[in-house]
């Protein structure tokens, strides 16, 4: 082995320093990882904020935390153990304190979107949720905004309408087919999932998925869907690794990972298909169809209006990401919502005798669909609603931001830009000082026993999270359950098959449930 002397000339120098790394490679490249590591822990201004040791390191113990995952819980559990400022990364802080998150993630403060989001697809076309240049997504965002008012929403109410009688019709079936001695449970979960699906698939391309209707994953797109969320969540800490995955030219010729062909995919581009050319006479409308404003024809009109602005390119991104955003999202919030209520017989009973005083008044119909109003009317129903998406939020990994380049203050605490801030609704939503002292729990009348306290709660949810980034679909998500919720507690009686049995819960981006099993009867 070569030894390093002083003096030696230049390419002898040279030759030794490289046999000695050709020998030593492992450790010296051990001793590089672990060096960087340190200087990254102890010459960082993140330096004071207490967190995982591991994590001051390296992102490696986001990726571990969302691969197991178990993001959300994880996070209660730091915040918990470190306080309300933890370091989750080596250039990275989480923040616990629900004012401060509010100013993250209000509009105005250019506190912009991470690299994380750039991960989701498509990478060439992002869309509202993938989109980071602040600006091209506040354009984009204003055209896409008109199809999801809640005028334009109602509107598509009859196609909501017929999905739940779709729903109505399986549960019906199950019903019939259980009076046989072995009577086996309903997946109450699954078809939430199916239903969330084809109302997406009506409302953005008049089109029907087929879930509810075959009653199963047709083509497994629903776990094509989560399989893909799982990599976005995973890589998305470590954002640059996607030019080694999915953005490497050689990923596309390993087919199973590929969601090309996936039916979600394809039926979105048969839809496209079916409307081009766009062209004003037709105005993005199915020629062949019912004349329905679907969220396919407003976006197309928007893009008629502007097509410098919104191209081609984008009306797909949009209506395809809104299958992606919007089906996960809504099922979790109604698989938490029944979970909850079916397990505590006290709330469910309460929910039920409200609903039969109600069809006793008249304020709701004895048969059919409720309207948007009359479950408004329900006022227990709503505060288990709301409960259930603050206790159990539907996006489960944090929602990050950066700093600005001048830097900012957040909860007291000054922070240079550049560096990421991340909130986590399960952590939030947990505030003793604003949800009480049970926050823990789930307890549906906190809503109902104070007004100013009420609001000052709904001023700190963050299930739709906040600002210039707030949920696009929150009028569709909220107008479907709105529907499908009431209808069914009105005409069933649910039971679930195993009390007490957690939902299994896997954070990719939303907390994709499952476990949701009941016996269905009538009243
Ligand atoms: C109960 C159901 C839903 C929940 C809980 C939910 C939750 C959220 C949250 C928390 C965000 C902010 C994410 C972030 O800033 O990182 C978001 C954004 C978004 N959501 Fe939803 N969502 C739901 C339903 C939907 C539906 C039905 C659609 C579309 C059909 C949709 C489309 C979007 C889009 C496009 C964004 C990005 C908005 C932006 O960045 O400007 N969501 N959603």
């Amino acid at each position: 082995m070569g030894v390093l002397k002083l003096g030696d000339s230049s390419p002898a120098v040279f030759t030794t320093i490289l046999s000695f790394a050709k020998t030593h490679w492992p450790t010296i490249l051990v001793t590089f990882i672990v060096l960087r590591g340190l200087a990254k822990r102890y010459f960082s201004p993140l330096r004071k904020y207490p967190g995982p040791f591991l994590a001051s390191c390296t992102r490696l113990w986001k990726v571990w935390s969302t691969a197991r995952g178990r993001t959300h819980l994880d996070h209660i559990e730091l915040h918990r153990k470190y306080g309300p400022v933890v370091r989750i990364a080596p250039n990275e802080v989480s923040i616990s304190n629900p004012e401060a998150a509010r100013m993250l993630l209000s509009a105005g403060k250019r506190f912009f979107k991470t690299k994380f989001y750039a991960v989701f697809p498509p990478p060439e076309n992002p869309d509202i949720f993938t989109e980071i240049r602040e600006d091209v997504h506040a354009t984009k965002k204003r055209v896409a905004n008109v199809p999801y008012s809640m005028a334009a929403m109602q509107q598509l109410s009859p196609f909501i309408d017929d999905t739940i009688e779709l729903f109505m019709s399986k549960i019906e079936e199950y019903i019939n087919h259980a009076r046989s001695p072995n009577k086996k449970p309903f997946d109450l979960g699954d078809y939430l999932h199916y239903f969330a699906f084809d109302v997406l698939g009506e409302v953005a391309f008049s089109r029907n998925f087929g879930f509810l209707k075959e009653g199963r994953d047709v083509e497994n797109a629903i776990k094509t869907i989560d399989k893909s969320q799982t990599y976005n969540g995973i890589v998305g800490q470590v954002p640059e690794l996607d030019y080694l995955l999915r953005r490497n030219p050689l990923w596309k010729f390993i087919p199973w990972l590929s969601t090309k062909n996936a039916l979600i995919t394809r039926m979105a581009l048969e839809e496209m298909g079916k409307r081009q050319p766009f062209t004003k006479d037709t105005a993005g409308l199915l020629r062949t169809g019912d004349g329905r404003q679907d969220l396919l024809a407003s976006l197309i009109q928007g893009h008629l209006k502007d097509p410098e602005k919104f191209g081609e390119g984008d009306v797909f991104a949009v209506a395809h990401g809104a299958i992606f955003a919007g089906s996960d999202s809504t099922a979790s919030t109604m698989q938490s919502f029944f979970w909850h209520i079916l397990s505590d017989r006290r709330v469910y009973q309460n929910i039920v005798r409200e609903l039969e005083y109600a069809v006793a008044t008249g304020a709701i119909p004895s048969k059919g669909n409720l309207n948007w109003n009359q479950a408004q009317g329900l006022h227990y129903l709503q505060a288990c609603l709301k409960e259930a998406m603050r206790v159990r939020p539907a996006v489960g990994l944090n929602i990050t931001r950066l700093v600005p380049p001048e830097g900012a203050q957040l909860d007291g605490h000054f922070f240079p830009g550049g560096t990421s801030v991340a909130c986590n609704g399960w952590v939030l939503h947990r505030d003793k000082d604003v949800f009480g002292q049970d926050a823990d729990i789930y307890r549906p009348e906190r809503w109902l026993e104070d007004e100013e306290k009420a609001k000052r709660m709904e001023r700190y949810m963050f299930q739709f999270g906040g600002g210039s980034h707030l949920c696009i679909g929150r009028n569709l998500a909220l107008l479907e359950i709105n529907k499908v919720v009431p209808r069914l507690l009105r005409d069933y009686r649910f039971e679930l098959a195993r009390p007490g049995r957690p939902l299994k819960a896997n954070a990719s981006f939303f907390v994709v449930q499952s476990g949701l099993e009941v016996y269905i009867t009538k009243p």
